[in-house]
């Protein structure tokens, strides 16, 4: 009967410890530490190899294989395993992304063998893979050729996850030039009021420069297209260059030229940029005028050739944006350098009908008549100040269009007295579009509209930018052409 109740006793006991070790190793931290342990007693039985991955080559352009290693362990699931991991808002509202920390590993499974990535970053960027020397042969191949079939470069991925890159001022303490930001500007060609005939003219020639990568090379030419988009302020330059990028996908280096301290500074920053991207010079004119950097025009001329072709011009779209064509170095203008020339006008009734749908979803207004009138005279606002009435009164469609007459009527006209040497100067000439785009095409044509006292003006007027562009010609730029 002892023996019995002993042989209970026994059990009982063992059942407690064995409830109590199932406590202390679930509720506490000691199962991850037993399972530590393990691990590491098992890498001393085995022999590693690493491959550093890192974020720039040796020439500085970017790394592909950095950018899509970073992508693919961020769809890891043993991402939530990791000691430290970040976590970042996504594209989707709710959506919440794991990314690796600094110098922290995350280990993965491939064809039954274990690998380790470590996210270094000790100054510069580097992934680094560990692999068992005993599976290296087996699986290192197959391995990479499976992240570059998840992170392929398909349009859809990237439209989604799109950077704007903005150079940065010259720093001894660090390699990278450009900061980059998701990209996630709403403009479409849609949202741009623009002669429909431009927009698809634009959009086609888009479309065969994206197809056109054996042509280009047949020809011996860099596959890249240079844009000038010019026209006063606030007719949407720069919303252009964002439904641009957001029509081919492609992320955007935003290159602030007063940010770049000389020569090879600038080639430098062209090196680090990636294809299937837009590079963007806003205000190239200002730029010109004020050139408070050591930039020499003959640096921005072989920017603008991709000189440094091969590696860093490929497959890039160039922008620049100015407001006054004709401040600009014609050097700089000249066909293969741009290839294609996009007036921006000031606002006529076609666009002013275009932005009435976009802004107040209003097709035709019994005020239309009065606004045609009134942009026959002459008068004339720019996109972003018709806009920004509509959008104050969108619950009312007539106050807006009165509100935009009333405007037309009195800020019109004074603009149009004050600025009408800007205008007609061709830093603002309402145009119409014409022509197609060939190789160094003008997407537009002039509005023989113009009337004569006007065109007095322009006689002036050309007689002062004239002098304008003496002094510009003597400024130190030139010399270095
Ligand atoms: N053609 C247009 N169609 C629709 N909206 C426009 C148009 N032009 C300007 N806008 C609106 O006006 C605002 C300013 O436009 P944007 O910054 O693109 O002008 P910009 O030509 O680049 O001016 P700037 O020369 O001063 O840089 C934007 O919010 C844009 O939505
Ligand atoms: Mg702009």
């Amino acid at each position: 009967m002892e023996l019995f109740f002993r042989f209970f006793y026994v059990i009982f006991i063992g059942i407690c410890f064995s409830w109590l070790l199932r406590i202390l190793l679930f509720r506490t931290g000691l199962i991850f530490i037993v399972k530590k342990w393990w691990a590491n007693l098992e890498d001393c039985f085995h022999v590693y190899q690493s491959f550093r991955i890192p974020e720039f080559n040796e020439t500085s352009q970017h790394n592909h294989l950095y950018r899509k290693v970073s992508a693919y362990l961020t769809s890891l699931s043993s991402l939530e395993d990791s000691d430290y991991t970040n976590l970042i808002t996504g594209n989707k509202p709710n959506d919440v992304i794991l990314r690796l920390d600094s110098n922290q590993t995350v280990q993965d499974n491939f064809l039954g063998a274990k690998v380790f990535w470590t996210n270094e970053q000790n100054g510069s960027r580097n992934f680094v893979l560990k692999i068992r020397k005993a599976d290296k042969r087996r699986i290192l191949r197959p391995y990479l050729q499976h992240i570059h079939t998840l992170t392929a470069d398909d349009n859809e991925q990237r439209k989604g996850d799109l950077k704007l890159f903005m150079n940065s001022k010259p720093n001894n303490h660090s390699d990278t030039r450009w900061k980059s930001i998701q990209f996630k500007h709403p403009s479409t060609f849609d949202s741009i009021a623009m002669e429909t005939d431009l927009k698809e003219k634009v959009k086609s020639d888009l479309e065969s420069f994206l197809k056109s990568k054996q042509y280009y090379h047949r020809l011996g030419r860099v596959w890249k297209r240079s844009y000038l988009l010019y026209g006063p302020s606030g007719t949407g330059k720069s919303s252009f260059v964002a439904a641009m990028a957001n029509f081919l996908s492609y992320d955007v280096y935003d290159i602030d030229l007063f940010k770049v301290s000389d020569d090879s500074d600038l080639k430098f920053l062209l090196l680090q940029t990636t294809s299937k991207s837009v590079i963007v010079v806003e205000d190239l004119d200002r730029f010109l005028i004020e050139k408070s950097s050591a930039l020499s025009l003959s640096a921005l001329l072989n920017f603008m050739d991709g000189i440094l072709t091969s590696c860093c011009a490929e497959e890039r779209v160039m922008v620049f944006t100015v407001n006054c064509k004709e401040q600009v170095e014609p050097a700089i203008l000249r066909p293969g350098r741009i290839d294609v020339h996009i007036h921006f006008p000031l606002c006529d009734f076609s666009a002013f009908k275009n932005l009435a749908i976009n802004y107040l979803g209003v097709k035709d207004h019994k005020l239309f008549p009065q606004v045609e009138e009134i942009f026959q005279t002459g008068a004339s606002l720019s996109p972003a100040e018709i806009s920004e009435l509509m959008i104050a009164n969108r619950n009312s469609p007539s106050r807006a269009i009165k509100s935009v007459i009333s405007a037309l009527q009195t800020d019109g006209d004074r603009r149009r007295v004050s600025n009408i040497g800007r205008r007609l100067s061709d830093c603002g000439s309402r145009k119409s579009v014409a022509e197609s785009i060939e190789s160094g095409g003008v997407l537009c044509s002039e509005n023989t509209q113009t009337g004569k006292e006007f065109r007095k003006l322009y006689g002036f007027l050309r007689m002062k930018s004239n002098k304008i562009s003496q002094s510009f010609d003597s400024s130190p730029i030139r010399k270095d052409s």
